[in-house]
């Protein structure tokens, strides 16, 4: 005891000094560690367990957000969705988490999670990267150059795919867009033959849906045992199937283009050409350009048909805004020798408030922003986002919310026309106003995400929306089948929204002078 008492005294401030370090750093591992949320309120507690707020959030998700939204409206919360805990993220971080690296909120490895990559043998950075070099550098870069062929191609396409409609003809609205996008967007990705053949829009339509349904089966599995419930997933094997058959029919059409690149002929100016012309410098095989073609329709060709679809679920309902667009559309045409020029696109602000109008209302997915945590960081309001964690911001609510967008219950037609040229009051007081275009990303309005991520397809997917759009309403008359005024209801799967495929609206050609 003495010698301790000894010891104590000669070395009392050594030790002690190593104590004050000792628990600060556990009380910092605690409060910080790298897997510490606790300072994070969780939504759902009372459903109890993990697994039990797992379940739940089958059932009940939207309301976890919800009410996640009027407790938290400022502050970060927790949730347990079907892949575990996600942090959600109130709207005015969402400046400062935009701009953190990414090695440290990582988009790649959320679509790995929200996709399945691993069971789906998906998911190569590599490949995404060169995808988005080529719709930056190459396709975004050139819609002044390619816009006509684009309005070209609508034209014809909507003349094959809808049917002649000289009397009001019932046409189901999805699966005749869907086609009609695969088409269009298909002259630019791989030509104007190509994109015709029913090989290809089998591989651009079809392969996204195997997708879509492969994914679905496969989180019905709980987590830990993905990787033996994907073998008695068929739909995995449908899409492994699938993918074979898309590469056994773009393998060939590859090997053509080098071919004829080899005997110096005029090489066609779309995407499957910008990626033979740059593929080497990405350090890819052929094998992959396919691949790269295929994620390619999956980013474009859904996306853009939901929204149109949408739009014209909208539209269909209201007729006098219909008359209002067709005549913007008239005027701006008569201003521009009939040509629709991508000039001419922009100066169709009703048409692009319309459509920012319709994916205010119909936010397709409650959330938006995912990404996986990949290093831990703390925010300047002192949330902490553990690495391991996935982030979102509850994109929907806030379009929703009569603080942000004023009667938001109500579908504007001229609410962001309104909005850019000021005479609507703007709750909030952008100092550019042309923020409130439809291919313009906010912290506010994230339909397209954002940040350095959002997507870069969405200026190409504006210009082929407001040319099947307009030509649409320039050309045909359209109304809702006999007795009907309301419009189709979306139809909702967890947090997701979808317009409902099986519907049909009627269209009938308008007749012009002779
Ligand atoms: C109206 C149609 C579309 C919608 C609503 C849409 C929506 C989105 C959203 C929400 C993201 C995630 C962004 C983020 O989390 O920050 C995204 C990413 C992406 N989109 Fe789109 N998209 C559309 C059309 C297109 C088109 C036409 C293309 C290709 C031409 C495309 C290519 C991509 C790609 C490659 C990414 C990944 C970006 C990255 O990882 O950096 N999208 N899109």
């Amino acid at each position: 005891m003495d010698q301790v008492a000894a010891l104590l005294e000669e070395r009392g401030p050594v030790l002690a000094s190593i104590a004050v370090v000792f628990t600060t750093v556990l009380v910092a591992t605690l409060l910080f560690g790298s897997n510490h949320v606790s300072h994070l309120p969780l939504v759902g507690s009372e459903y109890g367990s993990t697994d039990k707020r797992r379940k739940a959030f089958i059932t009940n998700g939207i309301d976890f957000y919800k009410k996640g939204y009027e407790m938290f409206k400022s502050k970060a919360y927790r949730l347990t969705a079907l892949d575990g805990d996600r942090i959600v993220i109130p709207r005015h971080l969402m400046e400062e988490v935009r701009q953190l690296p990414d090695d440290v909120i990582n988009i790649n490895k959320a679509f790995d999670i929200i996709n399945e990559h691993k069971h789906l043998q998906m998911g190569n950075p590599k490949l995404t990267a060169f995808m988005i070099h080529i719709i930056r550098g190459d396709l975004t870069r050139g819609l002044t150059r390619i816009n006509p062929r684009l309005s070209a191609e609508t034209d014809q396409t909507i003349r094959e795919e809808l049917p002649p409609c000289d009397d009001w003809t019932s046409v189901v609205v999805y699966q005749t867009i869907l086609r009609m996008v695969a088409k269009i967007s298909g002259a630019i990705f791989i030509g104007p033959e190509l994109c015709r053949s029913e090989d290809y829009l089998n591989a651009s339509i079809g392969y996204t849906l195997d997708f879509l349904n492969a994914v679905t089966k496969l989180k019905q599995w709980s987590k830990r045992w993905r990787w033996i419930g994907r073998y008695f997933t068929p739909e995995v094997d449908k899409l492994l199937s699938e993918r074979k058959k898309a590469h056994n029919f773009l393998g060939p059409v590859i090997e053509q283009r080098r071919a004829a690149m080899k005997a110096g002929n005029d090489m066609p100016d779309d995407a499957l050409q910008w990626m033979l012309n740059k593929i080497d410098e990405f350090g890819l095989s052929d094998e992959v350009l396919a691949e790269t073609q295929l994620n390619l329709s999956m980013a474009a060709i859904h996306t853009t048909t939901l929204t149109v679809t949408m739009i014209l679920y909208d539209l269909v309902v209201r007729p006098d805004v219909i008359e209002e667009v067709r005549e913007e559309i008239r005027s701006v045409l008569a201003a521009h020798d009939g040509v629709m020029t991508s000039h001419a696109l922009f100066e169709m602000k009703l048409l692009d408030s319309v459509m920012k109008e319709s994916q205010r209302v119909n936010p397709g997915s409650l959330v938006r922003f995912q990404r996986y945590v990949d290093k831990p960081v703390t925010l300047s309001d002192g949330t902490h986002l553990p690495a391991g964690y996935m982030i979102e911001t509850p994109h929907a609510l806030a379009v929703q919310d009569p603080t942000v967008y004023q009667n938001p219950e109500t579908f504007d037609a001229r609410r962001f026309l309104n909005l850019r040229n000021g005479t609507t009051e703007d709750l909030l007081k952008y100092k550019n106003k042309e923020q409130h275009q439809f291919v313009t990303v906010t912290k506010d309005f994230l339909h397209f995400g954002y940040g350095r991520h959002a997507c870069p397809g969405r200026f190409f997917a504006a210009n082929e929306i407001k040319l099947i759009l307009a030509r649409i309403l320039l050309d045909y008359d359209i109304r809702m089948p006999d007795g009907q005024t309301e419009r189709y209801a979306n139809i909702n799967m967890g947090t997701d929204a979808f317009p409902d495929p099986t519907k049909e609206i009627l269209f009938k050609r308008v007749k012009t002078a002779a």
